[in-house]
């Protein structure tokens, strides 16, 4: 058994002990049956473990066992949801399920968190309805066998290093984890005739454009390599899609804010990444004291307050625009759609908001600039709104960030742990 322990994320509150488990992993299977006795010749509590083991197995789907997933079930959509132990990815897979479909998540854990699928394995248990396989877009060979082992009608490809900052520092770690996994992803749409796909795109494919709003034609001229690696996957997707009968839609995300509104989902960034985390993380880390201010990057920007100016949709907004955007896809028609609110907020209004939210006046620190941030971008969705009938609903900052906040202090270890505080 491979011990992958060393994936879960660090405590986030360096005050309390980091729940060690190690994660029950072994090879690419998922499943809480590998776990030992502690203590040898205790025949009875082995007897009783190993029939609690089955009984999980028998719950938990492995890739390796005779998969309930490989038939083609007709009026059941099968979504494939890469990096669904993601921020974003779990929500989307929570609501796919909520609303009937099937779905397999596919994660290697790098930046996702196993207490998100359990999670949703908890609210979903019967089987045949979520799936979940510990695997790396980037190798091929697994990626197929995946493919190959289950019939999926459509793939929602979220997994992909996110933050605007690292990419500026490890610019070649964004170009595989995003332009070259897409490759392997499409080519195995190709080899199993898998025809729809839905692509998370970013604002940051349009770089510093001259005119606001920004629309989907407004030109793409990326400034950092975030953006400019999914640009790339987005030119490779609209190429390979060219004179098929594929179903694409690409959504051109905003700043993406909030958290599942019933608590059950939130966002969990990795501690170690904290200094190249969101404004969202970091507002929150300084509320609770984790860090001890927030640190405002750059305040000579040309907008009305010298920050940098953001449209942020809430969480929930976004998966809805998935769903219709599933529902929409068409064979041989590709859909480009800006997610956003219409409206650009500044940092400075994001923390007046933050502090709002979370009812503590954080301090707050002005610094220089950070690489590869533009100074101001907000969407106009009127195409998004027209076409798919999608319009962001929670548009009140303070009350998304409210949301996310109530998760943030419920969950002091992210996933790890729910110790309630009060403060
Ligand atoms: O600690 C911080 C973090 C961020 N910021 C500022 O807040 C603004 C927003 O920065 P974020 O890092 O939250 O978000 P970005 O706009 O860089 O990109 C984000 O939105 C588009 C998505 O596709 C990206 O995945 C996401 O990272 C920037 O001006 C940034 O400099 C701070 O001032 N302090």
């Amino acid at each position: 058994m491979k011990d992958l322990s060393h994936m879960l994320p660090a405590s986030r509150n360096r005050s309390q002990p980091r729940a060690n488990r190690p994660l029950p992993l072994s090879g690419m299977d998922y499943s809480e049956s590998h776990r030992k006795p502690q203590v040898l010749g205790k025949l009875v509590i082995a007897v009783i473990i190993t029939a609690v083991c089955i009984l999980i197995l028998k719950q938990s789907p492995s890739f390796s066992g005779p998969s309930k997933f490989s038939r083609h079930e007709p009026g059941v959509t099968h979504v494939l949801v890469t990096g669904g132990a993601g921020y974003i990815g779990s929500h989307a897979a929570l609501r796919l399920l909520k609303d009937n479909y099937r779905v397999t998540i596919v994660d290697n854990l790098s930046r996702g968190n196993l207490g998100a699928i359990r999670i949703l394995q908890q609210l979903f248990p019967e089987p045949g309805r979520l799936q979940f396989i510990y695997a790396d877009l980037g190798d091929a060979v697994v990626v197929n066998k995946i493919f190959a082992k289950n019939a999926f009608d459509a793939v929602m490809h979220f997994a992909a290093v996110a933050y605007v900052g690292e990419s500026t520092l490890e610019p070649l770690r964004y170009y595989h984890n995003i332009t070259s996994n897409t490759l392997v992803i499409l080519e195995a749409m190709a080899a199993h005739g898998v025809k729809t796909l839905i692509y998370s795109s970013t604002c940051a494919t349009y770089g510093e454009p001259e005119k606001m709003p920004i629309t989907e034609v407004t030109p793409q001229h990326p400034i950092n390599p975030y953006g400019k690696a999914k640009k790339m996957a987005e030119d490779i997707i609209l190429d390979f899609s060219k004179g098929s009968d594929m179903a694409v839609m690409i959504l051109r995300y905003f700043n993406v804010i909030g958290s599942d509104p019933e608590g059950r989902l939130g966002e969990a960034p990795r501690p170690e990444l904290r200094e190249h985390g969101r404004i969202s993380g970091a507002c929150f880390d300084a509320a609770l004291g984790i860090i001890p201010g927030l640190k405002v990057k750059g305040t000579d920007y040309p907008t009305s307050d010298g920050t940098c100016i953001r449209d942020y949709i809430d969480v929930t907004d976004l998966v809805d625009a998935h769903v219709k955007s599933l529902d929409k896809a068409r064979p041989s028609k590709v859909g480009i759609y800006n997610v956003g609110t219409g409206k650009g907020r500044s940092v400075k209004e994001f923390v007046e908001a933050c502090k709002k939210a979370t009812g503590v006046s954080i301090r707050v620190d002005y610094l220089e600039r950070r690489p590869g941030d533009y100074a101001e971008v907000y969407s106009d969705p009127s195409k998004i709104n027209r076409e798919l009938n999608w319009s962001a609903r929670r548009t009140d900052l303070q009350e998304s960030l409210s949301i996310a906040w109530r998760w943030q202090k419920s969950h002091l270890n992210g996933y790890e742990s729910a110790s309630v505080v009060a403060l």
